[in-house]
């Protein structure tokens, strides 16, 4: 049977803003108050996708959540018509509506953890949507996302779904950001690699930014999707490496089959870190591409985002492809880095270069904007929706963003009940030309 890796990408929500909302994401805080431009960045996206589609690669997309989301406003003591709770909240709180507005579900590598069936006990593909604790306006997440995995992914005897953890951040969860897979091919039995910031139940007094996920949230998750053991690792990233933004380990690195891509700070103990993962992949050889902070410092890795990249095996292609963002190219040491990694005769022998702007500017790659799922045909075969793209789908929600997209989106504009309706018949629609059914709030 044949297997691949499906890359199942956000749509970026009609109330994309700036509102600098992540403690310790320097991008996000950066261009706080930035206008910004929903439209182009469902189509940065969708541009994304498709070029991963030329390679030969199986696309997906995840749809954004309603936003504004009157459910929290609600949950919260807002009473009233949907106009009169979103002008009360404003009127009560501005940094309140623009927490319930994020389009933060755009990064679906933050949508949930998932263990592929080849690694499970059961034999089935487990998913656990992240419970986002760390910030605030990604707390909100869960249940929706929860909601929407289950209709792409029926629950039976391919797919097995976990609530997200309760605990608040002392279990904090942030999702498949903070989860690697190795292995030698997409059907073989992988090993899972959990990375977190911190203890749960200790004061990191080594962290200035918040260690968003803990070693506990990160042992329950593997317990739960029963992996295992000699082929279940943790290991706790370099403060260093959250001190300096990275906020997430896919800031930091990116896996692909049997290859780890890092920066030399990521981790405390690299050579460790690399003796263990040989160990639980056995007779398969890894290949370990660390990159020395002499070559490229911490910061430009943060800043140009060089490794929140997707490395892929494209089937028409030889070798490895990096997918980079195009800050990459415009970082020197980034740019230099990758020009001679890709002319090495290493197992990384191509890279693409595309612009995501709208994403990157809150702090999103290419890589925290897909969610990987290892899938089989038959996997793929037995999916609830329609959440599998082709080029008339491409075109469908091209013209669909264009319909009801804004191009121009400040802040205050998140005050607008004129926005709000724009966004739910935006995604009212949206669910019908996905398949979802009533997944939102504001549809039950
Ligand atoms: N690295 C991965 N996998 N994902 C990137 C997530 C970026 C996201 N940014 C934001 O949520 C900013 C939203 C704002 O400021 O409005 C975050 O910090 O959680």
């Amino acid at each position: 049977m044949a297997w691949r890796e499906v890359n199942f990408d956000g749509i970026v929500g009609p109330t994309h803003n700036y509102a600098g909302l992540s403690y310790g994401n320097v991008a996000s805080a950066k261009h706080k108050g930035m206008v910004a431009n929903p439209r182009e960045g469902v189509l940065q996206g969708l541009e994304k996708a498709n070029h991963l589609q030329s390679l030969g690669m199986t696309q997906g997309v995840l749809p954004p959540h309603d936003r504004p989301h009157l459910k929290t406003l609600r949950d919260h003591g807002f009473t009233g018509s949907d106009a009169e709770m979103l002008a009360a909240a404003w009127k009560a709180s501005p940094a309140l509506v623009a927490n319930i507005c994020s389009s933060a579900t755009m990064w679906t590598a933050n949508a949930a953890t998932i263990s592929p069936a080849p690694d499970t006990a059961d034999g089935r593909t487990h998913f656990t949507p992240a419970n986002l604790a760390a910030m605030y306006h990604r707390s909100i997440e869960a249940r929706v996302t929860g909601r929407i995995l289950k209709v792409m992914f029926p629950e039976g005897e391919r797919f097995k779904h976990h609530d997200p953890l309760v605990g608040g951040t002392h279990m904090g969860d942030e999702g498949a950001a903070n989860h690697s897979r190795f292995c030698a091919d997409y059907g073989e039995a992988g090993v899972a690699l959990y990375v977190y910031g911190r203890g749960a139940f200790e004061t990191a007094a080594d962290l200035t930014y918040p260690g968003r996920q803990t070693e506990e949230a990160s042992r329950a998750i593997a317990r739960m999707h029963a992996t295992r053991g000699d082929k279940t690792l943790f290991v706790r990233q370099n403060p260093a490496a959250i001190n300096a933004g990275a906020f997430h380990n896919d800031v930091v690195a990116v896996s692909n089959k049997n290859v780890h891509f890092y920066h030399e700070q990521a981790f405390e103990n690299p050579d460790q870190l690399d003796r263990d993962i040989q160990a639980a992949m056995g007779d398969v050889e890894m290949q370990f591409v660390r990159v020395p902070a002499s070559a490229v410092p911490i910061a430009d890795a943060v800043k140009s985002y060089l490794f929140n990249s997707q490395l892929i095996s494209a089937p028409k292609r030889e070798g490895m492809t990096l997918i980079l963002p195009t800050e990459v190219a415009e970082t020197p040491s980034t740019k230099a880095y990758v020009d001679q990694l890709v002319s090495s005769g290493g197992p990384i022998a191509h890279a693409d270069y595309l612009d995501v702007r709208q994403s990157m500017r809150n702090g999103g790659g290419p890589a925290c904007l897909r969610l990987r799922v290892a899938m089989s045909d038959d996997d793929i075969n037995a999916m609830g929706s329609n959440s599998i793209l082709d080029d008339a789908l491409t075109e469908t929600l091209k013209a669909w963003a264009n319909k009801h997209y804004r191009d121009r989106l400040a802040v205050d504009d998140l005050a607008d009940p004129q926005l709000m309706e724009e966004s739910f018949s935006a995604l009212d629609e949206l669910t019908q030309i996905l398949k979802l059914g009533s997944v939102y709030d504001f549809q039950r």
